[in-house]
């Protein structure tokens, strides 16, 4: 049983659209609960992407409430979404997006520059930024000899060990993945989700996690259909221009 304070996520009553008059989203309701590990899936196209946008305050809604720890961070300035993603969010993305002139600790560290929240957890750890981000990329399997080296002369699986772990280090409250594992076959991505969920359980991390491959739902402890919860897919899916006219006529 779940209450409202052990919701990390609640969005009520959402509505997103990139184009006006076209929605991409229209979500009545979604909660996750803190410590939850999450697997959104949907077809390409569906919004997962525009979906985490919302989450991360990248973007805000044209309606509703987007709650993440209890704030409303639709109603944020800028300045103060940016804040909140940079303290309470690690992302990790589909192409990394690691900075190619720095090495693979520096990545790593990188947050902590701009994530006063993410320092001061790690700080009161008294491990060094640097023994951190070393400790999660081992504990992530990636070879110690590759710490000094440029991101770019890193293999696919390689780079991203080095974004989750970028992801994980300071223990934000919510990690958020957006397709991490697409390049990866299946047994590399089982073994990486494993090592994930691992470092988020030790930290308390909630993890949403988005893919089209179904093939890994199974391995979370829930599994969200974004076609069944967004009633703009399902008018895309199933109603007519003149029956969707009728509708909000
Ligand atoms: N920056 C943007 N400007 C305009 N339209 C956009 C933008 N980003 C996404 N869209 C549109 O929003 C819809 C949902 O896109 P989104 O990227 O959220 O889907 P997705 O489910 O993540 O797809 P994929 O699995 O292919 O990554 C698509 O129709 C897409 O064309």
């Amino acid at each position: 049983m779940t209450d409202s304070r052990s919701h990390i996520i609640e969005l009520s009553a959402i509505e997103f659209s990139w184009k006006a008059g076209l929605p991409v989203l229209d979500i009545p309701e979604l909660t996750v609960s803190r410590g939850e590990k999450v697997f959104v899936r949907g077809p390409s196209g569906s919004g997962k992407t525009t979906l985490l946008g919302l989450l991360g305050g990248v973007i805000t809604p044209q309606r509703g409430q987007v709650k993440v720890l209890g704030s409303d961070i639709s109603r944020f300035s800028p300045v103060q979404r940016d804040r909140f993603r940079a303290d309470h969010i690690g992302f990790i993305f589909q192409m990394f997006n690691l900075i190619p002139y720095l090495s693979v600790i520096e990545n790593v560290t990188l947050p902590l520059s701009f994530a006063k929240e993410r320092k001061s957890n790690l700080a009161g750890s008294a491990r060094s930024e640097q023994d951190e981000a070393r400790r999660l990329l081992k504990h992530l399997e990636l070879d110690d000899s590759l710490l000094h080296r440029p991101v770019t002369e890193l293999s696919i699986g390689q780079q991203q060990r080095v974004a989750a772990a970028r992801a994980l280090i300071g223990k934000p409250d919510l990690i958020i993945a957006d397709e991490p594992t697409s390049a990866l076959d299946t047994d590399t991505r089982e073994a990486f989700i494993n090592l994930l969920f691992a470092e988020c359980q030790a930290a308390g991390n909630t993890l949403l996690f988005v893919s089209h491959d179904q093939g890994l739902e199974t391995l979370f402890d829930r599994s969200i259909a974004l076609n069944e919860i967004n009633r703009a897919s399902q008018c895309r899916t199933t109603a007519t221009p003149v029956s969707k006219a009728m509708e909000v006529a």
